[in-house]
């Protein structure tokens, strides 16, 4: 089998506190290239810290985080922001978007450390807004865009370096039934041989759109 994308082995994430709260115990989750995973669990289980640790915007406090081979921790903060700008995208329940720039602008801000030019930034966020179904609304602001449009440009905003791997925070929570099934549907066709999607939910009907859902009860990770 192919290597995983990103492989955490006994992970566990403990705040300092006081008091110390021990959110995600002994974690093991392998996440590969080609499938959509939903993650889902009550109210304060750890979904919230285990998507932490899995964006690399968090670090175990004891335990193994392997992103593309890359074990994070011999990483200095510079190349794991690095690593986190150029291989993870991320999508929020509020999409986040910088009202005053328009969808390209938006689309094309986290291409603007790495060192494209101009004209190729701006092709790809064409592309991608494209890819999203709203390359007829490139120049528009976010306030004259629909809930589900916004969130496309949020979609389109986390693909545009092409990661391999999106991380959704409950990506329907601000949408009606339409526009959650328009946004499932492109969040599946996200994934591919080498890209994964995965979903944190309440949602059963998202969880039932994934290839397979984690479970986290009480810190703990099931599946
Ligand atoms: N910065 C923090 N400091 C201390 N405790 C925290 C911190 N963040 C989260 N916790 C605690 O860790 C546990 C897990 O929280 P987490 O936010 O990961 O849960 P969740 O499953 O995402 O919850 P929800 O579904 O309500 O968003 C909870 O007991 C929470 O109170």
């Amino acid at each position: 089998m192919a290597e995983p994308l990103l492989a955490l082995a006994s992970v566990t994430r403990t705040y300092p506190g006081p008091p110390a709260v021990t959110a995600l115990r002994d974690a093991n989750l392998t996440i590969h290239g080609g499938e959509m995973v939903a993650i889902v669990g009550p109210s304060g289980s750890g979904k919230s810290t285990l998507l932490n640790i899995l964006g690399l915007l968090d670090e175990p406090t004891s335990g193994v985080r392997m992103l593309a081979g890359v074990d994070t921790s011999v990483l200095s903060d510079r190349d794991r922001t690095a690593l986190r700008a150029t291989r993870l995208g991320f999508v929020f329940q509020s999409f986040h978007l910088v009202p005053y720039l328009d969808c390209v602008a938006n689309v094309t801000l986290p291409l603007t450390h790495q060192g494209f030019p101009r004209q190729l930034r701006r092709d790809l966020a064409v592309t991608a807004l494209t890819t999203v179904g709203l390359g007829h609304r490139l120049s528009a602001r976010p306030a004259t865009l629909s809930g589900g449009e916004q969130q496309r440009v949020a979609i389109a905003r986390a693909i545009v370096h092409e990661p391999a791997l999106l991380l959704c925070d409950e990506p329907t929570g601000n949408l009606d039934s339409e526009n959650t099934e328009a946004i499932l549907d492109l969040l599946r066709r996200m994934v591919t041989g080498s890209r994964a999607v995965v979903v944190v939910t309440h949602e059963s009907y998202v969880r039932d759109r994934a290839d397979r859902a984690v479970e986290v009860v009480d810190g703990h990770v099931y599946g």
